[in-house]
């Protein structure tokens, strides 16, 4: 579909850097590992406390940016689980890697953001864009710290597929952050602080998901870090072919260095060190030399 008149102005100039995001190192996309504190999570990786701080101190070891800690799946038709129940699971895990590297708290519960942030999380990511939870917009506006806002229908895995429909999947999904990075700057969180995420994969269809990643740069032009999570989601098993979760590190692989390429400053991965390769190989043919990370 062609480009409406009033989004002219919001065209993003030539992707010339990831912007920077959390205070981290700019220039580059950032890696943020994902660490499931759960029973059910759809990429088979949940695991209980210790081997969630020995994933995390893995993923570091990687050359992860972030670690995402997460108590709640969120995969289409996952069960809730209330606050209390995360917090018991991603407590312990957090203030075991907080030390260690920043940690962003994967959750659309107030008081989970709240625990984890005293707990030593330093960075919000909530799938819902701080609209489940009435108090979660206050709570990441009086702590001062970076949010990630993801778009999905509605505020519930379990019914988010049922809505996938759209005229545009990605003027609605551009209009739908643009909107929300607006009105959370209105509510105290400065634009500076805010990465905004498509959400692959929820309430999506394979189509929307392929259309999100090839218009990618046009939510660039919100002026936000772009946050993209594909990392073995289902519409990469279906494209390659791979019912297992966990056998999806190759096409998790190519749609990361193709969100890269559209713009993406941030991939939420489970396969951190195979991303992080990757990305090397990237950085040096994309910038004209080669060299180790710095
Ligand atoms: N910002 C952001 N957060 C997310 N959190 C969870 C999942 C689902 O993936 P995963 O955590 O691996 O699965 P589950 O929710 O079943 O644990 N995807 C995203 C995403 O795409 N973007």
């Amino acid at each position: 579909a062609a480009i409406p008149p009033d989004w002219q102005d919001l065209l993003p100039p030539l992707v010339e850097a990831p912007l920077p995001f959390a205070g981290l190192p700019a220039g580059r996309p950032l890696v943020m590992g994902i660490v499931n504190v759960t029973p059910d999570s759809f990429s088979g990786d949940g695991v209980g406390a210790a081997a969630a701080i020995a994933r995390g101190e893995a993923m570091l070891a990687a050359g992860a940016d972030i670690l995402d800690i997460g108590g709640e799946s969120t995969r289409p038709g996952a069960d809730p689980v209330p606050p209390e129940e995360e917090c018991r699971r991603i407590l312990p895990v957090l203030r075991a890697l907080a030390p260690l590297a920043p940690v962003s708290v994967d959750t659309r519960h107030a008081a989970t953001m709240a625990a984890a942030l005293a707990a030593g999380a330093r960075i919000v990511n909530d799938v819902t864009a701080l609209r489940h939870d009435p108090g979660a917009v206050a709570v990441v506006r009086d702590a001062g710290v970076p949010v990630a806002i993801m778009h999905m229908p509605g505020t519930d895995p379990r019914t988010m597929q049922a809505a996938a429909r759209y005229d545009d999947v990605v003027l609605e999904v551009a209009g739908f952050l643009r909107d929300r990075v607006a009105a959370l700057e209105a509510a105290g969180i400065p634009r500076h602080r805010i990465a905004v995420d498509p959400g692959i994969g929820f309430g999506k269809t394979i189509e929307h998901n392929l259309a999100l990643l090839e218009r990618l740069p046009l939510l660039a032009g919100i002026g936000c870090p772009l946050l993209v999570g594909l990392s073995r989601k289902r519409f990469l098993g279906t494209l390659a072919g791979i019912p297992e979760a966990g056998q999806r590190v190759v096409p998790s692989i190519a749609g990361a260095l193709f969100a890269v390429c559209q713009g993406a400053a941030i991939l939420r991965v489970h396969d951190v060190a195979e991303t992080v390769q990757a990305l090397a190989v990237w950085r040096a043919a994309a910038s004209g030399h080669g060299g180790p990370r710095e």
